[in-house]
Protein backbone atom coordinates (compact mmCIF):
# COMPACT_ATOMS: atom_id res chain seq x y z
CA UNK A 1 0.00 0.00 0.00
CA UNK A 2 3.06 2.20 0.80
CA UNK A 3 4.28 1.56 -2.46
CA UNK A 4 2.07 2.57 -4.61
CA UNK A 5 1.14 5.91 -2.90
CA UNK A 6 4.67 7.30 -2.99
CA UNK A 7 7.66 6.01 -4.97
CA UNK A 8 10.68 6.07 -2.20
CA UNK A 9 9.13 2.58 -0.38
CA UNK A 10 12.46 0.67 0.37
CA UNK A 11 11.58 -3.10 2.15
CA UNK A 12 14.18 -4.40 4.19
CA UNK A 13 13.86 -8.09 4.17
CA UNK A 14 16.53 -10.67 6.39
CA UNK A 15 16.73 -13.20 3.55
CA UNK A 16 18.81 -11.41 0.95
CA UNK A 17 16.90 -13.81 -2.11
CA UNK A 18 14.11 -12.20 -0.86
CA UNK A 19 14.70 -8.59 -0.48
CA UNK A 20 16.53 -9.40 -4.50
CA UNK A 21 13.39 -11.06 -5.88
CA UNK A 22 10.75 -8.23 -4.60
CA UNK A 23 13.63 -5.83 -5.42
CA UNK A 24 14.67 -7.00 -8.82
CA UNK A 25 11.92 -8.87 -10.16
CA UNK A 26 9.07 -7.10 -7.58
CA UNK A 27 8.05 -10.44 -6.68
CA UNK A 28 7.70 -12.08 -3.52
CA UNK A 29 8.41 -15.66 -4.09
CA UNK A 30 7.26 -16.87 -0.49
CA UNK A 31 4.48 -14.99 0.56
CA UNK A 32 2.66 -13.94 -2.90
CA UNK A 33 4.22 -16.05 -5.52
CA UNK A 34 1.23 -14.62 -8.15
CA UNK A 35 0.79 -11.01 -7.88
CA UNK A 36 3.23 -8.46 -8.90
CA UNK A 37 4.31 -5.98 -6.32
CA UNK A 38 4.56 -1.75 -7.65
CA UNK A 39 7.77 -1.81 -9.90
CA UNK A 40 8.68 1.26 -7.78
CA UNK A 41 9.05 -0.51 -4.76
CA UNK A 42 12.84 -1.15 -3.68
CA UNK A 43 14.34 -3.74 -1.28
CA UNK A 44 17.28 -4.38 0.58
CA UNK A 45 18.50 -7.31 2.89
CA UNK A 46 21.24 -4.54 4.41
CA UNK A 47 19.57 -3.46 7.89
CA UNK A 48 22.35 -0.77 8.03
CA UNK A 49 21.51 0.98 4.09
CA UNK A 50 17.35 0.73 4.91
CA UNK A 51 17.86 2.39 7.83
CA UNK A 52 20.23 5.25 6.29
CA UNK A 53 17.45 5.70 3.33
CA UNK A 54 14.80 6.64 6.36
CA UNK A 55 17.37 8.88 7.93
CA UNK A 56 18.87 10.56 5.09
CA UNK A 57 16.72 10.68 2.43
CA UNK A 58 15.95 13.87 0.76
CA UNK A 59 11.71 14.01 2.35
CA UNK A 60 12.65 14.83 5.52
CA UNK A 61 9.59 16.06 6.44
CA UNK A 62 7.50 12.39 6.63
CA UNK A 63 10.35 9.79 7.68
CA UNK A 64 8.39 6.22 8.36
CA UNK A 65 9.28 3.40 9.60
CA UNK A 66 6.97 0.04 9.52
CA UNK A 67 7.99 -2.86 11.63
CA UNK A 68 5.52 -6.10 9.13
CA UNK A 69 6.97 -8.53 11.69
CA UNK A 70 5.04 -11.28 14.00
CA UNK A 71 4.92 -10.70 17.62
CA UNK A 72 7.61 -13.32 17.90
CA UNK A 73 9.78 -10.99 16.14
CA UNK A 74 9.34 -7.70 17.02
CA UNK A 75 11.81 -7.65 20.56
CA UNK A 76 14.01 -8.58 18.20
CA UNK A 77 14.09 -6.10 15.41
CA UNK A 78 13.18 -3.03 18.02
CA UNK A 79 17.09 -4.52 19.25
CA UNK A 80 18.48 -3.83 15.97
CA UNK A 81 17.10 -0.53 15.95
CA UNK A 82 18.21 0.15 19.30
CA UNK A 83 21.80 -0.83 18.26
CA UNK A 84 21.49 1.42 14.97
CA UNK A 85 19.89 4.01 15.61
CA UNK A 86 22.17 7.23 15.84
CA UNK A 87 22.23 9.25 19.44
CA UNK A 88 20.96 12.54 17.38
CA UNK A 89 18.96 11.96 14.31
CA UNK A 90 20.30 14.01 11.04
CA UNK A 91 17.72 17.10 10.17
CA UNK A 92 15.16 18.33 12.52
CA UNK A 93 12.00 16.48 11.71
CA UNK A 94 10.71 13.36 14.11
CA UNK A 95 11.22 9.52 12.45
CA UNK A 96 7.39 7.68 12.90
CA UNK A 97 8.18 4.06 13.75
CA UNK A 98 4.65 1.91 13.16
CA UNK A 99 3.59 -1.55 14.06
CA UNK A 100 1.59 -4.20 12.78
CA UNK A 101 1.71 -7.35 14.83
CA UNK A 102 -1.44 -8.21 16.35
CA UNK A 103 -0.97 -10.50 19.78
CA UNK A 104 0.34 -10.42 23.14
CA UNK A 105 3.88 -11.85 23.95
CA UNK A 106 3.33 -15.14 25.66
CA UNK A 107 5.99 -15.52 27.76
CA UNK A 108 5.61 -12.08 29.57
CA UNK A 109 2.01 -10.67 28.98
CA UNK A 110 3.74 -7.39 27.25
CA UNK A 111 1.41 -5.93 24.35
CA UNK A 112 3.73 -4.68 21.65
CA UNK A 113 4.03 -1.06 22.33
CA UNK A 114 5.22 -2.42 25.77
CA UNK A 115 8.10 -4.15 23.82
CA UNK A 116 8.73 -1.10 21.64
CA UNK A 117 8.97 0.94 25.05
CA UNK A 118 11.19 -1.37 26.96
CA UNK A 119 13.81 -2.39 23.80
CA UNK A 120 13.37 0.86 22.09
CA UNK A 121 13.36 4.10 24.96
CA UNK A 122 12.01 6.89 23.23
CA UNK A 123 13.58 10.08 22.23
CA UNK A 124 12.44 13.20 21.19
CA UNK A 125 12.50 12.69 17.85
CA UNK A 126 11.49 8.95 17.56
CA UNK A 127 7.58 8.86 17.82
CA UNK A 128 5.75 5.55 17.83
CA UNK A 129 2.40 4.01 17.11
CA UNK A 130 0.54 1.05 15.98
CA UNK A 131 -0.94 0.56 12.43
CA UNK A 132 -4.41 -2.05 12.49
CA UNK A 133 -7.17 -3.27 11.25
CA UNK A 134 -9.07 -5.05 9.05
CA UNK A 135 -6.37 -5.77 6.22
CA UNK A 136 -5.69 -9.50 4.29
CA UNK A 137 -2.27 -8.69 2.95
CA UNK A 138 -3.15 -10.46 0.04
CA UNK A 139 -5.83 -7.75 -0.94
CA UNK A 140 -3.48 -4.91 -0.15
CA UNK A 141 -1.10 -6.06 -2.25
CA UNK A 142 -3.57 -6.48 -5.26
CA UNK A 143 -4.23 -3.22 -4.90
CA UNK A 144 -7.40 -3.36 -3.75
CA UNK A 145 -9.29 -0.72 -1.05
CA UNK A 146 -8.33 -1.27 2.75
CA UNK A 147 -8.98 0.92 5.68
CA UNK A 148 -6.78 1.10 8.52
CA UNK A 149 -6.52 3.11 12.04
CA UNK A 150 -3.07 4.21 13.48
CA UNK A 151 -2.62 4.60 17.31
CA UNK A 152 -0.59 6.82 18.97
CA UNK A 153 -0.48 8.65 22.01
CA UNK A 154 2.06 11.37 19.39
CA UNK A 155 -1.24 12.96 16.98
CA UNK A 156 1.83 13.68 14.45
CA UNK A 157 2.16 10.40 13.80
CA UNK A 158 -1.13 9.52 12.78
CA UNK A 159 -0.68 12.55 10.36
CA UNK A 160 2.79 11.27 9.09
CA UNK A 161 0.55 7.69 8.34
CA UNK A 162 -2.14 9.34 6.37
CA UNK A 163 0.42 11.59 4.54
CA UNK A 164 2.19 8.37 3.86
CA UNK A 165 -0.75 5.99 2.77
CA UNK A 166 -3.40 7.69 1.91
CA UNK A 167 -3.62 7.39 -2.14
CA UNK A 168 -6.12 5.60 -4.13
CA UNK A 169 -6.49 2.53 -2.33
CA UNK A 170 -6.05 3.54 1.21
CA UNK A 171 -7.22 5.38 3.98
CA UNK A 172 -6.02 5.84 7.88
CA UNK A 173 -8.12 6.93 10.95
CA UNK A 174 -6.21 8.10 13.71
CA UNK A 175 -6.84 7.40 17.67
CA UNK A 176 -5.00 8.05 20.53
CA UNK A 177 -6.33 4.27 22.36
CA UNK A 178 -3.06 2.53 21.78
CA UNK A 179 -4.13 -0.14 24.32
CA UNK A 180 -7.99 -0.66 22.78
CA UNK A 181 -6.50 -0.91 19.35
CA UNK A 182 -3.56 -3.52 20.65
CA UNK A 183 -6.55 -5.42 22.60
CA UNK A 184 -8.56 -5.81 19.54
CA UNK A 185 -5.88 -6.85 16.88
CA UNK A 186 -4.75 -9.52 19.63
CA UNK A 187 -8.23 -10.61 20.71
CA UNK A 188 -10.24 -11.07 17.46
CA UNK A 189 -7.66 -13.61 16.43
CA UNK A 190 -8.62 -16.12 19.30
CA UNK A 191 -12.32 -15.37 18.06
CA UNK A 192 -11.68 -16.47 14.91
CA UNK A 193 -10.59 -19.83 16.05
CA UNK A 194 -13.68 -20.27 17.58
CA UNK A 195 -15.56 -19.17 15.05
CA UNK A 196 -13.25 -21.44 12.53
CA UNK A 197 -13.91 -24.48 15.03
CA UNK A 198 -17.70 -23.73 15.39
CA UNK A 199 -17.80 -23.24 11.17
CA UNK A 200 -15.64 -26.39 10.81
CA UNK A 201 -17.76 -28.46 12.83
CA UNK A 202 -20.87 -27.07 10.60
CA UNK A 203 -22.87 -25.69 13.64
CA UNK A 204 -24.18 -23.10 11.45
CA UNK A 205 -24.18 -19.08 10.77
CA UNK A 206 -26.41 -18.49 13.97
CA UNK A 207 -23.49 -19.46 15.90
CA UNK A 208 -21.01 -17.40 13.82
CA UNK A 209 -23.19 -14.67 14.51
CA UNK A 210 -23.49 -15.43 18.03
CA UNK A 211 -19.88 -16.30 18.86
CA UNK A 212 -18.85 -13.15 16.98
CA UNK A 213 -21.03 -10.67 18.93
CA UNK A 214 -20.30 -12.69 22.06
CA UNK A 215 -16.79 -12.46 21.59
CA UNK A 216 -16.74 -8.60 20.94
CA UNK A 217 -18.07 -8.21 24.30
CA UNK A 218 -15.66 -10.68 26.10
CA UNK A 219 -12.63 -8.06 23.57
CA UNK A 220 -14.37 -5.25 25.15
CA UNK A 221 -14.57 -6.40 28.79
CA UNK A 222 -10.85 -7.29 28.37
CA UNK A 223 -9.69 -4.50 26.82
CA UNK A 224 -11.57 -1.85 28.78
CA UNK A 225 -10.14 -2.92 32.12
CA UNK A 226 -6.60 -2.64 30.82
CA UNK A 227 -7.90 1.02 30.33
CA UNK A 228 -8.86 1.26 26.38
CA UNK A 229 -11.64 2.79 25.53
CA UNK A 230 -15.22 1.54 25.04
CA UNK A 231 -16.05 2.98 21.71
CA UNK A 232 -12.47 2.10 19.88
CA UNK A 233 -14.04 -2.09 19.73
CA UNK A 234 -17.10 -0.71 17.88
CA UNK A 235 -14.32 0.89 15.22
CA UNK A 236 -11.71 -0.61 12.41
CA UNK A 237 -9.53 -2.56 15.07
CA UNK A 238 -12.37 -3.95 16.78
CA UNK A 239 -15.49 -5.00 15.15
CA UNK A 240 -14.08 -4.45 11.34
CA UNK A 241 -10.94 -6.69 12.33
CA UNK A 242 -12.85 -9.45 14.34
CA UNK A 243 -15.51 -10.09 11.22
CA UNK A 244 -12.87 -10.08 8.29
CA UNK A 245 -10.84 -12.64 10.46
CA UNK A 246 -13.75 -14.29 11.53
CA UNK A 247 -15.34 -14.61 8.34
CA UNK A 248 -12.67 -14.11 5.80
CA UNK A 249 -11.54 -17.61 3.85
CA UNK A 250 -7.72 -15.70 4.19
CA UNK A 251 -7.59 -15.62 7.54
CA UNK A 252 -5.08 -18.12 8.97
CA UNK A 253 -6.53 -18.18 12.31
CA UNK A 254 -9.84 -18.90 10.89
CA UNK A 255 -8.22 -21.42 9.13
CA UNK A 256 -6.60 -23.26 11.56
CA UNK A 257 -10.26 -23.40 13.71
CA UNK A 258 -11.75 -24.93 10.49
CA UNK A 259 -9.26 -27.51 10.69
CA UNK A 260 -9.67 -28.45 14.37
CA UNK A 261 -13.81 -28.50 13.93
CA UNK A 262 -12.79 -30.94 11.30
CA UNK A 263 -11.00 -33.03 13.63
CA UNK A 264 -6.70 -32.22 12.82
CA UNK A 265 -4.52 -31.76 15.59
CA UNK A 266 -3.16 -28.23 16.14
CA UNK A 267 0.47 -29.57 15.56
CA UNK A 268 -0.43 -30.79 12.20
CA UNK A 269 -1.81 -28.06 11.10
CA UNK A 270 0.77 -25.78 12.37
CA UNK A 271 3.78 -28.07 10.96
CA UNK A 272 4.30 -25.76 7.84
CA UNK A 273 5.33 -22.74 10.06
CA UNK A 274 1.72 -20.57 9.46
CA UNK A 275 1.66 -17.41 11.67
CA UNK A 276 -1.49 -17.83 13.74
CA UNK A 277 -1.34 -15.34 16.35
CA UNK A 278 -4.13 -16.63 18.11
CA UNK A 279 -2.63 -19.56 19.46
CA UNK A 280 0.47 -17.81 20.69
CA UNK A 281 -1.75 -15.12 21.98
CA UNK A 282 -4.83 -17.29 23.68
CA UNK A 283 -2.72 -18.55 26.99
CA UNK A 284 -1.95 -14.93 27.53
CA UNK A 285 -5.13 -13.44 26.89
CA UNK A 286 -6.71 -16.00 29.35
CA UNK A 287 -4.34 -15.07 32.15
CA UNK A 288 -4.70 -11.64 31.87
CA UNK A 289 -8.54 -12.02 32.25
CA UNK A 290 -8.06 -13.97 35.11
CA UNK A 291 -5.38 -11.37 36.59
CA UNK A 292 -8.22 -8.58 36.28
CA UNK A 293 -11.49 -11.14 37.49
CA UNK A 294 -13.06 -10.72 34.35
CA UNK A 295 -15.27 -13.57 32.89
CA UNK A 296 -13.97 -14.82 29.25
CA UNK A 297 -15.64 -18.10 28.37
CA UNK A 298 -14.57 -18.20 24.64
CA UNK A 299 -11.15 -17.66 25.11
CA UNK A 300 -11.54 -20.14 27.93
CA UNK A 301 -13.01 -22.26 25.46
CA UNK A 302 -10.24 -22.01 23.10
CA UNK A 303 -7.55 -22.43 25.51
CA UNK A 304 -9.65 -25.85 26.25
CA UNK A 305 -9.62 -27.24 22.66
CA UNK A 306 -6.11 -25.83 22.20
CA UNK A 307 -4.14 -26.65 24.80
CA UNK A 308 -6.46 -29.03 27.28
CA UNK A 309 -7.30 -32.10 25.02
CA UNK A 310 -10.99 -30.43 25.12
CA UNK A 311 -13.03 -31.66 22.18
CA UNK A 312 -14.33 -28.90 19.99
CA UNK A 313 -17.66 -30.73 20.66
CA UNK A 314 -17.31 -30.91 24.40
CA UNK A 315 -16.30 -27.30 24.57
CA UNK A 316 -19.30 -25.85 22.99
CA UNK A 317 -21.55 -27.65 25.24
CA UNK A 318 -20.07 -26.27 28.01
CA UNK A 319 -20.42 -23.17 26.38
CA UNK A 320 -24.05 -23.40 26.11
CA UNK A 321 -24.30 -25.12 29.22
CA UNK A 322 -23.34 -21.90 31.29
CA UNK A 323 -25.58 -20.08 33.58
CA UNK A 324 -28.28 -18.02 31.64
CA UNK A 325 -27.55 -14.39 32.54
CA UNK A 326 -28.40 -10.58 31.23
CA UNK A 327 -26.88 -9.76 27.57
N1 LIG B 1 -0.65 -11.15 6.79
C1 LIG B 1 -1.70 -10.34 6.99
O1 LIG B 1 -2.69 -10.36 6.24
C2 LIG B 1 -1.66 -9.35 8.13
C3 LIG B 1 -2.48 -8.21 8.07
C4 LIG B 1 -2.45 -7.29 9.11
C5 LIG B 1 -1.63 -7.53 10.22
N2 LIG B 1 -0.89 -8.66 10.25
C6 LIG B 1 -0.08 -8.86 11.45
O2 LIG B 1 1.25 -8.43 11.14
C7 LIG B 1 2.21 -9.32 11.74
C8 LIG B 1 3.06 -9.94 10.64
O3 LIG B 1 2.20 -10.75 9.85
P1 LIG B 1 2.71 -11.56 8.59
O4 LIG B 1 1.56 -12.29 8.04
O5 LIG B 1 3.46 -10.66 7.64
O6 LIG B 1 3.72 -12.57 9.31
P2 LIG B 1 4.88 -13.47 8.74
O7 LIG B 1 5.05 -14.59 9.69
O8 LIG B 1 4.62 -13.77 7.30
O9 LIG B 1 6.18 -12.54 8.89
C9 LIG B 1 6.44 -11.42 8.05
C10 LIG B 1 7.91 -11.38 7.77
O10 LIG B 1 8.63 -11.09 8.95
C11 LIG B 1 9.81 -11.86 8.91
N3 LIG B 1 10.36 -11.98 10.28
C12 LIG B 1 9.89 -12.70 11.31
N4 LIG B 1 10.67 -12.55 12.40
C13 LIG B 1 11.65 -11.68 12.03
C14 LIG B 1 12.78 -11.13 12.71
N5 LIG B 1 13.05 -11.43 13.98
N6 LIG B 1 13.59 -10.30 12.01
C15 LIG B 1 13.33 -10.00 10.73
N7 LIG B 1 12.28 -10.49 10.03
C16 LIG B 1 11.46 -11.31 10.68
C17 LIG B 1 9.38 -13.18 8.30
O11 LIG B 1 10.50 -13.88 7.80
C18 LIG B 1 8.44 -12.70 7.21
O12 LIG B 1 9.11 -12.46 6.00
C19 LIG B 1 1.40 -10.37 12.51
O13 LIG B 1 1.35 -10.04 13.87
C20 LIG B 1 0.00 -10.29 11.89
O14 LIG B 1 -1.01 -10.60 12.84
C21 LIG B 1 -0.85 -9.54 9.23
O1 LIG C 1 -4.56 -14.20 8.58
P1 LIG C 1 -4.82 -13.69 9.97
O2 LIG C 1 -5.85 -14.49 10.68
O3 LIG C 1 -3.54 -13.51 10.73
O4 LIG C 1 -5.45 -12.22 9.80
C1 LIG C 1 -4.74 -11.25 9.09
C2 LIG C 1 -5.11 -9.85 9.51
O5 LIG C 1 -4.88 -9.67 10.90
C3 LIG C 1 -6.49 -9.43 9.15
O6 LIG C 1 -6.69 -8.07 9.47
Amino acid sequence: ALASARSDTLIWARDPDQALSIGQRHVNPRHLPDIALPPALRATADFGAALAHVLEGPDQADRLIVLGVPMSGLADVCRRLAQALPARVPGSAPVHLLWTCKGISPDTHQWPHQIVAETLPGTAWLRTGVLSGPSFAREVAQGLPVALAVASRDPDTGRAAQAAFHGTQARIYGTRDVMGVEVGGALKNVMAIACGISDGLRLGTNARAALITRGLAEIQRLGVALGGQADTFIGLTGLGDLVLTATGELSRNRQVGVAIGQGRSLDDILAGGMTAEGVRCARAAQALGREHGLDLPITDAVCDVLFGGVAPTQAVAALLARDPRDE
